[in-house]
């Protein structure tokens, strides 16, 4: 047995930043080779940044990725660190092929020792990669201080018959996995047991290392992780944090000599196997040192944590310091100012009261107490006379008059966001959007819509979370003296308050019975029949999928937002929007 100590660095790139992002791993690598790490390895595209999208398909994107890929390798050996091994995953291109790769590449001693690409390419949900990859039949095979490591990229660890499925064959000793898996709720536990099969199926120790941080509606957890041959958990990192995993493995060393040079996986494909042997010196006896093992979170704790996350990436990499918001006296107002006082600090985030005729008193006395409390900026601009100088000049009537307070608080904070450069944030939630109860161009305006994958249900859950949450646990929250969400917006009935005494539920069903057919008819893509079939109400089915339907083109119009389920209104769920397919029930299948 050999004893390695390896580096898993779960860092927060940014697409298209290759300066920056060989910056931080020149920095990771100084880290990790200051605590003796024998390898170092980064997440999936960690150079470029993931997932790149059609820049992939641009040539002088994947050529600046090669050329930052071989400086970054001298780089690291003229600051002294060549002896230490590095993978990291970036964009590359075969010799004459047609598309780009998905890479990770092997550097050492200055050099790039070999470069392997994924060949499971997903394409589902969030991502395209048949768009813009061309896969590849590899698996590279290291052998450091006598061990043999094979790497793998993502997607080919989660699909049958790629190759996880030579490793054993190959006699690897470890197997590290390069990811940029986004997350989504639950998606702990399930890539945990993956890894633990996988670990089983390859016969030795998997490491995985994760990206961690927001890209536009993407957020990655890092929970990097390491799991024995036999699937135990070894180390795990913390979620949503930038961390550097190191721990101390005891590894076969590799007894086979240069054999097999290629296996046949289950179900066709066949893998080269391509070996390179690093020479190293001798391993210098450090003690073994205990593995880090943290805590996964608690549901609601990783949700809020990936709403804050994505909402401070998406502000801080599109340059922006400080976001203005409507602020109501609601919920959802509420939660998202909460949010970006914990995501970009409450000395950025500036506040708009917008009272109209129709306002409640509470509307205003609540939001100030929420600014008090969390130390917003704030200011009040009454929209009474601007509405009145409009109908002067235009008569509107119902429901016109009613959207067109919506629209001229969308004017003021987008005046606000034009003269002081803040980002606007927009407040629907997901059951909003789902059925279309919100105004385009008004409340739906903005940048980015921090709660916009956020059932109204799991709204209030993530407000009374954040009030009793233990911020010395999670170094993202700020340390607010009181709870940060008065209990009388927790617990006011919702209203639009576009007309005087209107209620949500008016419009809407009570959103404890609404959520749970959005959720299935949303999420889990049931039709009309199988929505009956699961019990719920066939008349309230009916009235559900035809808002949930007829309000497409507004989703389309909505500002991006976090990802927090396995399908968001955005990438993840692609529908027509001219289309006249109604859920009827009793359709023969
Ligand atoms: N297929 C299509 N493609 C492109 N555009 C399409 C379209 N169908 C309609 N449109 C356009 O959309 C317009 C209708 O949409 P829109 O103007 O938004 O108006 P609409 O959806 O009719 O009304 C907004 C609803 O949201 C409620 N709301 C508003 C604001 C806040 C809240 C809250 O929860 O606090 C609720 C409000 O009470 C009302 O029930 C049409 O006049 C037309 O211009
Ligand atoms: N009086 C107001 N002052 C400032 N912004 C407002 C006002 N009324 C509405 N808005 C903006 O329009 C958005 C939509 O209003 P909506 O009523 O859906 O949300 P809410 O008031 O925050 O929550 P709820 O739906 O629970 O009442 C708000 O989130 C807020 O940004
Ligand atoms: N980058 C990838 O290949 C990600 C795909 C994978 N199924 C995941 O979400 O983890």
């Amino acid at each position: 047995m050999a004893q390695l100590r390896i580096a898993l660095a779960q860092v927060n790139p940014t697409v298209g930043d290759l300066d920056g992002n060989a910056d931080l791993i020149v920095d990771w690598t100084r880290i990790a080779a200051d605590s003796g790490a024998h390898l170092v390895a980064f997440p999936e595209m960690a150079l470029t940044g993931y997932p790149v999208e059609d820049l992939a398909l641009r040539p002088s994107f994947v050529e600046a990725s090669r050329r930052a890929l071989t400086a970054v390798a001298r780089r690291l050996a003229e600051a002294g660190m060549g002896d230490v091994p590095v993978v990291v995953g970036h964009l590359d291109r075969r010799d004459g092929g047609r598309r780009p790769l998905n890479a990770a590449a092997w550097l050492h001693g200055g050099d790039v020792l070999i470069v392997s690409a994924k060949h499971h390419l997903p394409n589902y949900g969030v991502f395209d990669e048949y768009r813009i990859f061309e896969r590849a039949d590899m698996l590279p095979v290291v052998r450091l201080h006598g061990v043999d490591i094979a790497t793998v990229i993502c997607e080919d660890l989660w699909q049958d018959g790629g190759p996880v499925s030579v490793t054993r064959a190959a006699g690897a000793g470890l197997l590290l996995a390069v990811n940029a898996s986004p997350y989504e709720r639950d998606k702990d536990d399930t890539r945990l047991d993956l890894c633990a099969r996988r670990a089983r199926e390859a016969g030795c120790t998997l490491a995985y290392v994760n990206m961690v941080g927001g890209q536009d509606e993407l957020v990655f957890d890092g929970d990097s992780l390491i799991v024995g041959a036999d699937g135990a958990p070894i180390a795990r990192a913390p979620q949503f944090l930038d961390h550097l995993l190191v721990t101390d493995l005891d590894l076969p060393e590799a007894t086979a000599a240069e054999e097999p040079a290629s296996v046949e996986a289950p179900g066709g494909a066949t893998f080269t196997i391509e070996r390179r042997t690093i020479s190293a010196a001798p391993l210098p006896g450090h003690a073994p040192e205990p593995p880090t093992v943290a805590e996964p979170l608690d549901d609601l704790a990783e949700i809020y944590a990936a709403l804050v996350v994505g909402t401070r990436d998406y502000v801080r990499k599109n340059g922006f310091r400080s976001v203005v918001l409507g602020l109501s006296g609601g919920i959802d107002s509420a939660l998202v100012a909460t949010i970006a006082a914990d995501a970009v600090g409450p000395e950025n985030v500036h506040a708009v009261l917008l009272p109209s005729r129709y306002s409640s008193e509470g509307s205003v006395s609540d939001a100030e107490e929420l600014v008090k409390r969390q130390g917003l900026h704030s200011r009040i601009v009454p929209i009474a006379r601007m509405v009145e100088a409009f109908e002067a000049e235009l008569e509107l009537h119902g429901l016109a008059a009613e959207n067109l307070q919506a629209r001229i608080r969308a004017n003021v904070w987008m005046g606000l966001s034009n003269e002081h450069g803040h980002l606007v944030l927009t407040g629907g939630n997901k059951s909003e959007l789902a059925t279309g109860y919100s105004t385009l161009y008004g409340d739906s305006a903005g940048g980015f819509a921090p709660i916009k994958d956020v059932f109204k249900t799991t709204v209030w859950d993530l407000a009374r979370w954040r009030n009793t949450a233990v911020t010395a646990d999670l170094p993202f929250l700020h340390p607010f003296a009181e709870e940060p969400v008065p209990e009388a917006i927790i617990v006011k009935e919702p209203s639009a308050e576009l007309r005087p005494g209107q209620r949500d539920r008016d419009s809407l069903p009570e959103y404890s019975v609404l959520d749970p057919v959005l959720a299935d008819y949303v999420e889990r893509d049931m039709g009309r029949d199988a929505l009956t079939g699961a019990g719920h109400d066939p008349e309230l089915v009916d009235r559900i999928v035809r808002l949930v339907d007829l309000a497409e083109y507004k989703r389309r119009q909505y500002p991006p937002g976090p990802k927090i389920t396995p399908k968001n209104f955005g990438r993840d769920r692609r529908l027509p929007i001219t289309n006249r397919w109604r859920e009827r029930g009793d359709v023969a299948p």
